[in-house]
């Protein structure tokens, strides 16, 4: 894979990205199983709105409408879920968006995903619902 030279600029980048994230995802031995057996992703339904949730992140389209929280509380009551769940999710997340694109927006969402990560799995602790 030859060294990325640009940004995030376009909504056809950030699906770009999101298509190649999930893609990974599901074929991690941790991760994949908690998407295509425990959720049942329906993934036409997710992608795009995933795609819109890094679209109003990243480019202020204000297309995503939802809040990310209660799906990860509803998740983790069905399946335990592990701290190391979310350095892996970020893991892929870093390795998918460097390997198409640098620059200051890709770094921008490298940042918000840490950062969700991180108040995520604060939520869940308080809640007592991460495991380990
Ligand atoms: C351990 C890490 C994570 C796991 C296992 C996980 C898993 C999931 C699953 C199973 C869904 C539901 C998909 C569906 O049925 O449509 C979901 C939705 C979503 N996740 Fe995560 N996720 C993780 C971390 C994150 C992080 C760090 C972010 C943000 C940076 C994020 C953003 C979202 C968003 C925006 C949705 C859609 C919520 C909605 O329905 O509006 N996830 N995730």
């Amino acid at each position: 894979m030859p060294t990325p030279t640009r940004d995030i600029d376009t909504d056809a980048d950030i699906a770009l990205f999101v298509a190649h994230f999930y893609e990974r995802i599901r074929q991690d031995p941790d991760l994949g199983p908690i998407f295509d057996g425990v959720a049942q992703v329906n993934w036409p339904e997710h992608l795009p709105k995933i795609e819109r949730f890094w679209s109003s992140m990243l480019l202020g389209t204000g297309t995503y409408a939802g809040n990310p929280m209660p799906v990860h509380f509803e998740l983790a009551r069905k399946t335990p879920i592990r701290p190391a769940h979310f350095t892996q999710w970020l893991a892929l997340f870093r390795q998918t968006l460097t390997e198409h694109f640098t620059g200051e927006r890709t770094q921008e969402a490298l940042l918000r995903a840490q950062g969700i990560a991180t108040v995520m799995q604060g939520r869940l602790r308080g809640m007592e619902l991460l495991n380990g």
